[in-house]
């Protein structure tokens, strides 16, 4: 069985390094010209993967915004997920879950085991309640050849007050999170399966993402201001293993497919070039 790193490792190489987030908020619904119920909903999730899909590497639909339309928003997440996964884009679902021993087990089965309608190629998921608590999807993940992405150093305001704490050990709360992945990951080739998540937006933190091994999603670009040429202070020696991420700054391109398109062609432009 193919491991998530290496799939996502096969699919950045041929598609490049681009994660669409599919984010159908009331706002981008209306831009649209849809409504903001489930019809809505349905048509924009379609519009984008049929735009995209075929092209990027990672889409990344937005678990919130499914699930406020209640279970019937939950069947189009459904849909969206199995009609991305046709198209040959891998799903990374976002909707950082994180709890204890059998609840935990139980995200893990919801997202990453195959006989679930919602199994996606990897979800993200919260640490919050300690790196150990977040095993199961670790030990489903391997068992089903899924990925999971850490947060780590979120690309809001409000993180570093907890990210950057100061624990025990000297290390912040951010390091210690990446340094417990970077051990799980550790000789994968030719990435590890977990990921974590850097904000574009965090600047030069001083953290060590030497280690990690594995795929540094970098959510924040575009619409919160984060942008190609921040990567490199973000991430520095580490810009190889980073998977950039748009959701609005694409999806305002919408509705359509041809705008969506040349939307998409311009991010992964700039951030092949920032990439090198
Ligand atoms: O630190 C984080 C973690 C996750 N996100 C999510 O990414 C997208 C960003 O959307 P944009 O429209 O490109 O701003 C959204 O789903 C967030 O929940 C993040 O922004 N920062």
């Amino acid at each position: 069985m193919e491991t998530f790193g290496e799939r996502l490792h096969a699919a950045v190489a041929e598609r490049g390094p681009l994660c669409v987030g599919i984010d159908p908020h009331a706002a981008l619904l209306s831009r649209w010209g849809l409504p903001d119920d489930v019809s809505g909903l349905e048509r924009f999730a379609r519009t984008v993967v049929e735009a995209v899909a075929d092209r990027v590497a990672v889409l990344k639909p937005q678990s919130a915004f499914f699930e406020r339309f209640g279970s019937r928003g939950v069947a189009v997440l459904e849909s969206t997920i199995r009609q991305s996964k046709e198209a040959g884009a891998l799903v990374l679902l976002d909707v950082k879950r994180g709890d204890i021993g059998s609840t935990m087990a139980a995200y893990a089965d919801a997202y990453l085991n195959p006989a679930s309608t919602l199994c996606s190629d990897a979800i993200t998921v919260s640490p919050y309640l300690g790196v150990g608590s977040l095993a199961p999807a670790f030990e489903s993940a391997a068992a089903h050849g899924g990925g999971v992405f850490v947060l780590a150093l979120t690309s809001n305001p409000e993180g570093p007050a907890v990210q950057h704490a100061v624990g025990a050990g000297g290390r912040t709360v951010a390091q210690t999170v990446i340094d417990e992945i970077s051990q799980v990951n550790a000789g994968a080739r030719p990435l590890g399966s977990l990921g974590l998540v850097v904000g574009a937006t965090i600047g030069e933190t001083g953290h060590d993402l030497s280690a990690v091994n594995g795929p540094l999603l970098a959510p924040g670009l575009g619409a919160q201001g984060g942008t190609p040429d921040d990567l490199r202070a973000v991430f520095g020696e580490s810009l190889h293993n980073v998977l950039p991420s748009y959701s609005r700054e694409v999806l305002s391109a919408g509705p359509s497919i041809a705008d969506l398109r040349a939307a998409t062609e311009r991010v992964l432009d700039g951030v092949r070039t920032a990439l090198g």
